[in-house]
């Protein structure tokens, strides 16, 4: 399939051009430890969380039982996978658009997006089927950061998978034309830009990242996501996180973008301790706070 094929349905790129976003957490961080560990809590039949960090810890001591549960639990989100992507094949088209639509504009009439400067999106597939962002894409690249001379402008961070073992990167990105289908038809920037320089990397950028707009399966009101799978995002994230915390940085706000039929009800999303919970999610009715720190911003 060609990069047309692919998606960026938006991308159609008619439109784009330039970006960027924001932060987080610090301000409540006995809040947000809590948050976390609520959040992350696995039901109470399964030892899989606990089991899963004696695992990281002390790995000799990995039971049987334990790798037994954790099996289970991917079992689980690769059966919540196949039944939450037939529900997006079987969408109504009109009504798709309509919460594509819906989603962007949320975004960007929001308060925490407009002030946002530095801002990691996904360039959306349409043969996956996920909330567009190409309206969002279009008006960052329309409107450009240059180092802080624009008042309004964002800088424009895209992932590019570097690898099948969950290395994504971040890279910054001021327009559309050096895109190209990577391996699983995504489109993505080319490591080097026009001019043949490297393209920032944001966890070698100067300044934090602000805001994340997260693709994903499946949501729920606590924050639970779950992922196509490759473990990409929870990898990025958890590095970012890492790297914010010594840094003194604020958290960047992880914002996830869900169709109606992708908010599933408390309970139905497994997780696991890798797993990085959202802040808030935007749906085709509006914002969902989370986290202290989205109900701190978002408002
Ligand atoms: N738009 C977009 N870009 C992204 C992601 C994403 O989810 N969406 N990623 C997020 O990680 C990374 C790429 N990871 C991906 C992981 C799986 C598939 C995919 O096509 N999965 C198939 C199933 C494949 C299989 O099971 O073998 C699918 O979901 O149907 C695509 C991208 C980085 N870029
Ligand atoms: N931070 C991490 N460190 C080590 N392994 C990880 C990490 N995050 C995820 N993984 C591993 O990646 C694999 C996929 O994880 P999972 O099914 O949770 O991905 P996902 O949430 O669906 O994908 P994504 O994070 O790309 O949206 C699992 O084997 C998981 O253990």
């Amino acid at each position: 399939m060609g990069a047309d094929g692919l998606v960026c349905r938006g991308l159609g790129l008619g439109v784009l051009m330039a970006i960027p976003c924001k932060i987080a957490f610090a301000a409540a961080p006995n809040a947000l430890s809590l948050y976390r560990s609520l959040i992350l809590r696995p039901p109470p039949s399964s030892v899989a969380f606990r089991s899963i960090t004696i695992m990281n810890n002390r790995q000799s001591h990995t039971t049987a039982a334990a790798v037994t549960d954790i099996d289970a639990i991917f079992k689980q989100k690769r059966a919540l996978r196949s039944r939450v992507k037939k529900e997006l094949k079987n969408m109504d088209p009109t009504l798709r658009s309509y919460e594509d639509n819906a989603i962007q504009n949320v975004i960007l009439e929001a308060p925490w997006f407009k002030t946002c400067k530095r801002l990691c999106a996904y360039i959306s597939c349409s043969a996956l089927r996920e909330v567009d962002t190409s309206n969002i894409l279009s008006e960052v690249l329309q409107n450009p950061a240059t180092d802080g001379h624009s008042l309004t402008g964002k800088k424009l961070y895209v992932p590019r998978v570097e690898d099948r073992n969950r290395n994504m990167r971040m890279v910054n990105i001021s327009s559309v034309r050096d895109m190209i289908a990577n391996s699983m038809n995504i489109l993505e920037p080319a490591p080097v830009d026009a001019d043949g320089n490297d393209r920032e990397d944001v966890m070698q950028a100067n300044d934090p990242v602000d805001v994340l707009l997260l693709p994903g399966l499946a949501f729920d009101k606590s924050g639970r996501r779950l992922g196509r799978g490759g473990g990409y995002y929870d990898t990025f994230l958890m590095n970012y996180q890492e790297l914010a915390k010594e840094r003194k940085w604020k958290q960047p706000l992880l914002v996830a973008l869900s169709y109606s039929v992708q908010i599933m009800d408390d309970g139905v999303i497994p997780v696991t301790p890798t797993d990085v919970p959202v802040d808030a999610l935007v749906t085709p009715s509006g914002l969902i706070p989370i986290s202290p720190a989205a109900m701190e911003r978002c408002h």
